[in-house]
């Protein structure tokens, strides 16, 4: 495995790989790895020849009150973990290597950026948007590999890589778990014991809310119930909500189909994320539209040009 930290050795190791004919998958992450990255390296390695990571704690998608200088790192423990999972390539740039004095240059996605992570963390996804850009120029990678753990991140980078052509291949890999249900992350590392107990709280009313949804429940009421029980045992939800899986925007009341639940909750000082699929059933709609169809208009029906 070929650990690398300045960029002229990378074009030259990535040069290496295509002449003997390998294609490159490359998987980005911030380190202090886990299960869930290394199940990201074995799905790269379904879709190369040569799989890459980088390892970059990239200061540009922290706000400046945010957890950057207790972020978790590991490099000696990461670099065994990605030797046993056979990554064939590491690319971990300093700061100066990747942002070098003078660097004036940040990518600002709009759509799927706006709201949620993009409203709580201002500027997160330029950050992110930014470092995700350069690490694709810099391994010339054919395919990325990304975890539905960062639902909305995953949503970004897919409108990045349409929206500025860029000749890559993003790959979304599903959130793995631990036994008890609370998605790995590397801030886990920083929940005290009592907290560790209670942060699978998370995923299972979050899973309460998405079978009561799928039951038919009407969306807010069965998120506000997972609000309220989330305080009850000492979290601060930052957001609860259900929105289209691709654009973010918020679902609309009462459609049918498959939505995505995000959340993001406090536990003490680290700020938990997690997403899940939820799929809407027919036959409760009570948004405007699909009510003005379904039945005939009343008095305050707004008018709609008739079908077809
Ligand atoms: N449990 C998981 N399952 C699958 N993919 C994951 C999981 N956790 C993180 N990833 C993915 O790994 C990549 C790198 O993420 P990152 O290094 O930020 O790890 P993280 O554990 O999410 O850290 P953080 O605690 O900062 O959220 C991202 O694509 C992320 O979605
Ligand atoms: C994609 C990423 C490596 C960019 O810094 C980071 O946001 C992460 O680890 O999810
Ligand atoms: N996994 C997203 C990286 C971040 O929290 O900054």
């Amino acid at each position: 495995m070929q650990v690398i930290r300045d960029l002229a050795a990378l074009r030259a190791a990535t040069a290496g790989l295509r002449a003997n004919g390998h294609r490159l998958a490359l998987v980005p992450t911030m380190g202090a790895l886990h299960r869930g990255h290394l199940s990201l390296v074995a799905e790269a390695r379904r879709h190369a020849g040569a799989v890459a990571t980088s390892i970059f704690v990239n200061p540009l998608q922290f706000g400046p009150n945010e957890d950057l200088a207790r972020y978790p790192r590991d490099e000696a423990g990461d670099l065994e973990k990605l030797r046993g999972a056979g990554c064939d390539l590491v690319w971990m740039p300093t700061v100066e290597v990747m942002y070098p004095p003078g660097a004036a240059t940040v990518i600002e996605v709009g759509g799927p950026s706006e709201g949620f992570e993009g409203a709580a963390r201002p500027g997160h996804f330029r950050g992110v948007a930014t470092v995700c850009t350069k690490l694709f120029q810099q391994t010339g990678a054919d395919a990325a590999v990304f975890g539905e753990k960062d639902w909305q991140q995953l949503q970004v980078v897919r409108r990045l890589v349409a929206d500025l052509d860029m000749p890559i291949r993003i790959v979304g890999h599903p959130t793995i778990r631990e036994e008890d249900g609370l998605a790995f992350s590397s801030r886990n590392a920083r929940l005290s014991p009592e907290e560790r107990a209670l942060a699978p709280l998370l995923a299972r009313e979050m899973r309460e809310a998405i079978s009561a949804m799928e039951g038919g429940a009407a969306p807010e009421p069965a998120l506000d119930a997972a609000r309220a029980r989330l305080r009850g045992v000492g979290f601060v939800p930052d957001y609860l909500a259900l929105v289209e899986p691709e654009t973010m925007r918020s679902w609309r009341e009462g459609a049918p189909g498959e939505a995505r639940l995000l959340a993001a909750a406090r536990l003490g000082d680290v700020r938990l994320l997690d997403n899940m699929p939820a799929r809407l059933p027919e036959g409760r709609t009570s948004a405007p539209e699909s009510s003005a169809l379904a039945s005939p208009p009343g008095p305050s029906a707004s008018p709609r040009p008739p079908a077809g």
